[in-house]
């Protein structure tokens, strides 16, 4: 590690607080009420429902959810037994990845116990605490008898990470490097450097695969595990060689997989040649692997090279398994990580790797396009993809095998509920997904060159959201889909809009847009190159002329200098003075719709009564039961400012009409989320619980609050949607992602079924 790195961690781990984890309270503790119930006396009831029925204790408490990180600190990493104290680092890390990754909160356990029997006798007794226990960097050979013990004596997981994770991994990695390489694990050669924890399970693990026992050589750091050798401990002995070599260079002539788990630069530069052709280099040794890539490139440049390390391709690490087999394992209630458990976990990261990367983790690493082949032969650790993919694997493996308390019964909704960990807008947007798949429209795409709008659309088509129509060249799409890595398939999945097609389509379409905007200060010649030359138009004006159901424009440019160019094209719903923009933020404690946050500069109490019953009828289609406040600076009645006097003549007008919904205002912001605060101003407001439809008396309000509350909160946002418009479009903003994109989609495809 070079010094500035050094001093960055050091740095990132002292400020701004020391030490990498906190505890958050997951219930309010405002009230002496509140203190009752979380304490004593409430307290007795859930104790005396668990003492009854310990299942109970899932519901109850946060043990189903909870594992122990445990260590004694005598293999960390490999810096080798730096003991408890000194690893805590590293178990705060995992703790934070458990979180990160999978929403598995953990504590993380440091035990002053070398000695194994301690050692056990200690975590045998955290079980009324934990739903599973993480062994980590707990050394060889100990390590094979404490798990074995541990896992008998326990009825929640028990799972050495440093072998199983390690291994199942790896085993993903090697998979997919041989498919590449044209070789069978069932022919290559392996040799391994360290025959410790991490490299023994490994070679488990391939041995379990089909790789043949004689086909593997272990090293460590007396050379060559040998028959001869004394003392050899059982679990090393199996794998023992009759052979008269001794150290690591005598065995790597040939060798297809040279498996490093052990220590910093064991490989020596002049060693690789001897290795077979196309070998496959994993130096997983962390933090410092067993070869440099440069150098293992450079002299070998026909071998694959991976490491442990998130600086360099091809990172084999267990940070790919160890949050998602908990989290697939919690959720089943698997007493145990069996084999099955552990194969389809290889099964489900081997998998991913060969499909194409998503944006959110292109932009984790840089905007790289990652495709499978020799720099990509394992998926990236922010893929937020190996939650949906390896939990529900595991999970259902675990219910086939009979270790489930509670067998998975129903994949796809298992799969959508973990959709809301990694993608913090799925459950808001369930029923709008529904929706638009039962309507199938066909929804345009101005940019639909752009990146981000290609992989929303692999996305759409993956889950049947619309029948996507992209205006883009055609060459260029068809190269973008290549290098994205995307398996679009132009007129079978998508159809395609080409500006320098000399379609007849645009003729058509360019004496509709003259006459539209000709007279209005646009000039004949300019009107005719916007429909081939700005997306935004083409993709409206096949909205208006029925091309397709829906559109999506913009994300380019400045969304106003966008949305100028929809309006005249898409007009407005009948009976609708105005349009408007809203938008949904979802927060930690829940999603509030907020208008008009993009259009209206200072909208009169009509405007705002038709934008929140506008908003109100939107917030159904997301299956949401709007409940509205009309926001002021005023608090029911305290200012008699022309801006507090509008809000209140807005509520009278909606009062006035059949709504079908609660609004209430003119109140703080505060008001409208706390009925508490409200009740003591107000005894008779119809608003039940927190207002999640929040109207703001002008732009700048509703702007502000929204992009603060994203800032500060970081809400996710949704929007901003049109309200009022003919015909169902949406511009996005430039800073939109392909999550985003999706979700906008979404929301258009769904409305298209109030068009017909
Ligand atoms: N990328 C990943 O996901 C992971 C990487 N690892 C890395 O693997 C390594 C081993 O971890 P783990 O198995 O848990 O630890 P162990 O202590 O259980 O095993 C270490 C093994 O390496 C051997 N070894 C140590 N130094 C040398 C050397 N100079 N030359 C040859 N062999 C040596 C040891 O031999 P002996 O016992 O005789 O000393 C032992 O066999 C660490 O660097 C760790 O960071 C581990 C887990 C996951
Ligand atoms: C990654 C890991 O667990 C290790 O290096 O020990
Ligand atoms: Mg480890």
């Amino acid at each position: 590690m070079d010094d500035v790195l050094r001093r960055a961690a050091l740095e990132y781990h002292r400020n701004p607080m020391p030490g990498k984890l906190a505890i958050t309270a997951t219930k309010r503790l405002a009230t002496q009420h509140d203190l009752a119930l979380a304490y004593s006396p409430g307290v007795a009831a859930p104790c005396e429902a668990i003492a009854a029925n310990p299942d109970c204790a899932a519901e109850y408490t946060a043990r189903a959810n909870l594992v122990a990180v445990v260590t004694n600190g005598t293999a960390v990493l490999g810096l080798g037994n730096i003991g408890p104290l000194a690893s805590k680092p590293v178990m705060e890390g995992k703790a934070v990845l458990f979180k990160k990754f999978a929403g598995i909160d953990v504590f993380d356990i440091e035990l002053d116990a070398p000695d194994p029997d301690r050692f056990v006798e200690i975590v045998a007794a955290l079980e009324p605490t934990f739903g599973g226990i993480n062994l980590e960097d707990v050394k060889a050979p100990e390590c094979f008898e404490i798990e074995r013990r541990l896992r008998e004596r326990m009825n929640i997981p028990v799972f050495h990470d440093d072998q199983h994770g390690t291994a199942i991994v790896a085993a993903a990695a090697i998979r997919n490097a041989l498919q590449l390489q044209g070789k069978s694990l069932g022919e290559v050669r392996l040799v391994t450097s360290g025959a410790g924890a991490a490299a023994l399970a490994c070679v488990n693990l391939l041995v379990a695969m089909g790789l043949p026992r004689a086909n593997v050589t272990l090293t460590d750091i007396d050379g060559v595990v040998h028959s001869g050798r004394a003392n050899l401990d059982a679990d090393l002995a199996v794998y023992a060689r009759p052979t008269d070599a001794r150290s690591l260079p005598d065995v790597l002539p040939g060798t297809d997989i040279f498996l490093g788990l052990s220590a910093p630069r064991v490989l020596k530069p002049e060693w690789l040649p001897l290795l077979a052709p196309n070998p496959l280099i994993l130096a997983m040794a962390n933090p410092e692997p067993e070869i440099l890539p440069e150098i293992a490139r450079e002299l070998r440049p026909d071998a694959i090279v991976a490491t442990g390390r998130s600086d360099y391709p091809n990172q084999v690490n267990n940070v790919l398994c160890f949050p998602y087999i908990f989290r697939g394992a919690l959720d089943v209630g698997a007493t145990e990580i069996n084999d099955a458990m552990k194969l389809a976990a290889v099964e489900a990261i081997a998998t991913l790797a060969r499909a194409e990367v998503e944006e959110t983790v292109a932009a984790a690493y840089g905007g790289a396009h990652a495709l499978f082949g020799p720099d990509y032969i394992i998926p990236k650790p922010f893929d937020p993809r190996l939650l949906l993919e390896i939990a529900p694997a595991v999970a259902k493996a675990a219910s086939d095998s009979g270790v489930a308390r509670q067998p998975l019964t129903d994949v796809a909704a298992y799969k959508a509920r973990l959709g809301q960990l990694t993608y913090r807008s799925a459950q808001l947007m369930i029923p709008v997904f529904e929706a638009a798949r039962r309507i199938a429209a066909r929804v345009a795409y101005g940019e639909g060159e752009d990146d981000r709008v290609l992989r929303a659309v692999q996305t759409v088509v993956d889950e049947n959201l619309a029948r996507p129509v992209l205006v883009a060249r055609r060459r260029i799409l068809t190269e973008k889909i290549r290098t994205l890595g995307l398996r679009l398939v132009l007129d079978r999945d998508v159809e395609v809009v080409d500006p320098e097609s000399g379609d007849p389509m645009f003729e058509r379409m360019t004496d509709e847009y003259k006459a539209l905007v000709v007279r209005k200060g646009v000039v004949p010649e300019s009107a005719a190159r916007s429909v081939t030359r700005r997306p935004t138009v083409t993709a409206a004006m096949l909205l208006r002329m029925g091309q397709v159901d829906a559109a999506v424009c913009g994300g380019n440019s400045d969304w106003w200098e966008q949305t100028k160019l929809v309006f005249p094209i898409v007009p407005r719903a009948a009976g609708v003075e105005r349009v408007y923009a809203l938008s949904a933020l979802i927060l930690p404690v829940g999603t509030l719709f907020i208008g008009d946050t993009h259009i209206n500069l200072d909208p009169d109490a009509a405007q705002i009564a038709e934008m929140t019953t506008l908003a109100a009828d939107a917030m159904k289609r997301f299956g949401i039961e709007p409940r509205a406040a009309l926001l002021s600076h005023s608090n029911f009645g305290a200012s008699n400012s022309p801006s507090a006097a509008k809000m209140r003549a807005a509520l009278k007008l909606l009062r006035a009409r059949n709504l079908g919904f609660a609004v209430d205002g003119e109140m703080h912001a505060d008001a409208a989320l706390s009925p508490a605060l409200r009740g003591r101003i107000v005894h008779d407001s119809p608003l039940e619980g927190p207002a999640n439809l929040l109207v703001a008396p002008n732009l700048d309000a509703a702007n502000i609050a929204a992009t603060l509350l994203a800032s500060a909160a970081e809400a996710q946002v949704v929007g901003p949607m049109f309200l009022g418009l003919s015909k169902p479009v949406n511009v996005l903003v430039p800073s939109v992602t392909a999550r985003g994109i999706v979700n906008l989609t979404a929301v258009v495809a769904a409305h298209a079924n109030r068009q017909g």
